[in-house]
């Protein structure tokens, strides 16, 4: 069986209902999920997954929230070859730096040497019907990459 971690922050609730909803996708499509918040977890718990994923929101002036950055130092210092890996976050627009956590994920994950599994997807504040099609879109795009 194919399992999918995703890891999350969520300070007002937007980035934890994005990881729900790529959950459910993810779920539907057969996948195992296991969904942890980021304060519970360490980056190499994602060398029990076939597919790792992050859903964080942003803070400050384009900032990491305080409670994943010990997960995401860690993260530049796993390896994940093999690994399927995607990105989801919720945001502002208001703000200059909009989701910039969502890229500094991404580029985090690339230093593991796991695949992009699809485009990360950035929500501004709650997902709303569009955004829910766009990370319905991620889940199947994962899947789709993590089977060929
Ligand atoms: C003090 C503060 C700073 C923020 N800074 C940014 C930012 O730089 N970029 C951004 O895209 N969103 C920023 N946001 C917006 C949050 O990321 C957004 O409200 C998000 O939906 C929160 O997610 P959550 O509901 O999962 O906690 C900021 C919000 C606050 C309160």
């Amino acid at each position: 069986m194919t399992l999918a971690k995703i890891v999350y922050a969520s300070m007002t609730g937007n980035t934890e209902e994005i990881a729900d909803i790529v959950a459910e996708e993810l779920e539907n499509l057969g996948i195992d999920v296991e969904k942890e918040e980021c304060t519970q977890v360490d980056a190499e718990d994602f060398n029990d997954a076939d597919i790792c994923i992050v859903a964080t929101y942003t803070y400050g002036d384009g900032e990491l929230p305080d409670e994943i950055v010990d997960f995401y130092e860690e993260l530049q210092d796993t390896t994940l070859n093999g690994k399927v890996f995607g990105v989801v976050g919720s945001g502002d627009t208001f703000y200059e730096f909009f989701c910039q956590s969502v890229n500094d994920f991404e580029q985090a994950f690339l230093k593991t040497g796991a695949t992009k599994g699809a485009e990360s997807v950035k929500v501004d504040l709650a997902a709303e019907e569009e955004d829910i099609e766009k990370l319905e879109a991620f889940a199947k795009k994962v899947v789709e990459t993590v089977q060929a």
